[in-house]
């Protein structure tokens, strides 16, 4: 079986969302509501279809858009954002998503984007390609008769306050939120309005249906909001009619510690919640210890989840900082992409340059991704034999050089 790699038109969107569906298990003919959004909020040239050349039919589905990416040090850098990557199941492994990724890395290159960023289905796709996982997904299970906080005393003590809100207040206090998180939390990306008109059942895609959520604003002393809980509970009791409710956080946005403690005491606190369960959390999350017994909140996720690819060393390592300083000079293998070279990373200055000096530390591009964000342990990948160090004490100043205080979170599925 062949097929034609190519941008699709616009007359071939249902084709295409109907192909996707089925890629990702929730069969569906998409509606015309669906297919209006999608031609809406899509450029068309950068939506990918393979087209089997027997049967004209749409076999798999690519598309990507700009994003930017807060790194360390809080600058935000262009990226290609790779989504809705699907092959159907009677197409796969013929090399389609290869070729659509050629395409696409080829013209990210060309378009000047710094990276490229997706969120893998799974593990094993997108290092062939140059990705690197780059930030960890952490979720706690809070068992809040354990937390030792004063339940009846649910109330900030800080002079700020919490209410609940509805999805429109939400939309008007999120977005500012959020930026002002963004730019001091790395691994963030940015969130466009369509991503608060679907989360607050605005719009909705028919795969999708949108439930109504619960939200709570923190607002500090000054009232100026400083945190956003948005949740929902199960709705779960036992025979004897006691109440076994576990709440569900979707979105939790702290731009301030007092924030983050005043949210988490809020959710632990309300009547009927045996469980909380966080979400999407940073690996460093201050949950646990925020809690009067921090083994009361129960690890039950620590995965993968935004990869990096690098695609223009100079810009993406010249548009971080680096907490300690130093001179390291990498050489960088990228057979199938632009970011292969030797280059001098000036931390202390915080430049990177191509350079012709000796490589302190020899790695794969993938592994740079993994590096990028601050997340992963130079000394550690050299240890699993990604990394090579060329120059004795090279792996442990890129360590210390490339790794952040606080670790990289993304809140976001993309
Ligand atoms: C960013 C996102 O959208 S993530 C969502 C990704 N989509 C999904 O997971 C949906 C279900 N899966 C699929 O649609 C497909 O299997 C895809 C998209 C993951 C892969 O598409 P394919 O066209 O089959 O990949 P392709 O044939 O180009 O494979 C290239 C290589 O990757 C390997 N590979 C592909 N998918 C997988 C996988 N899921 N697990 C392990 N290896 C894989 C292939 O074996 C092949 O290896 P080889 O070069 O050594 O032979």
């Amino acid at each position: 079986m062949s097929a034609d790699v190519r941008p699709i038109a616009a007359s071939e969107l249902p084709a295409w969302l109907t192909t996707l569906n089925t890629g990702f298990l929730t069969p569906g003919t998409p509606t015309e509501s669906d297919v209006a959004q999608r031609a809406a909020h899509s450029d068309l040239a950068r939506v990918q279809g393979a087209f089997d050349k027997e049967t004209g039919r749409c076999v798999a589905t690519f598309r990507s858009f700009a994003q930017e990416l807060t790194v360390p040090g809080g600058a935000a850098v262009g990226s290609s954002a790779v989504s809705n990557v699907a092959v159907l199941p009677t197409h796969r492994r013929q090399g389609l998503l290869t070729r659509m990724m050629e395409v696409e890395l080829a013209a990210a290159h060309a378009r000047g984007d710094v990276l490229s960023t997706l969120i893998a289905a799974e593990y094993p796709i997108y290092g062939r390609y140059g990705y690197g996982a780059a930030t960890v997904h952490a979720e706690w299970e809070v068992d809040v008769a354990r937390t030792g906080l004063d339940r009846s005393r649910p109330a900030p003590v800080d002079g700020g306050r919490i209410d609940l809100v509805d999805a429109a207040e939400v939309r008007r206090v999120g977005p500012a939120l959020h930026e002002r998180l963004r730019a001091s939390r790395h691994g963030m990306v940015d969130r466009d309005a369509r991503w608060w008109s679907l989360k607050t059942g605005l719009e909705q895609m028919s795969h999708r249906p949108y439930r109504e959520k619960m939200h709570a604003v923190y607002r500090d002393a000054a009232g100026e909001p400083a945190g956003l809980a948005v949740y929902q509970a199960d709705d779960h009791w036992t025979d004897a009619k006691t109440p076994l409710n576990t709440v569900q956080v979707v979105d939790f946005l702290a731009a301030t510690p007092q924030a983050e403690r005043a949210l988490w005491h809020f959710l632990c606190s309300i009547d009927w919640v045996l469980k909380v369960r966080t979400g999407n959390r940073a690996p460093d999350d201050l949950l646990p210890e925020l809690l009067p017994d921090a083994r009361a909140a129960r690890p039950v996720s620590a995965a993968d989840f935004l990869w990096v690819r690098v695609l223009d060393v100079v810009r993406a390592l010249g548009a971080r900082t680096y907490e300690v300083p130093g001179v390291l000079v990498l050489e960088v293998d990228d057979p199938t992409g632009p970011a292969g070279g030797r280059y001098r990373l000036d931390a202390g200055a915080g430049t990177c340059t191509r350079t012709e000096e000796p490589a302190g530390v020899r790695l794969d591009v993938s592994a740079l991704g993994s590096l990028y964000l601050g997340d992963a342990s130079a000394v550690r990948l050299a240890a699993l034999g990604r990394v090579a160090e060329l120059e004795p004490g090279a792996v442990a100043l890129a360590d210390a050089v490339f790794r952040t205080a606080r670790r990289a979170w993304c809140p976001d599925v993309f």
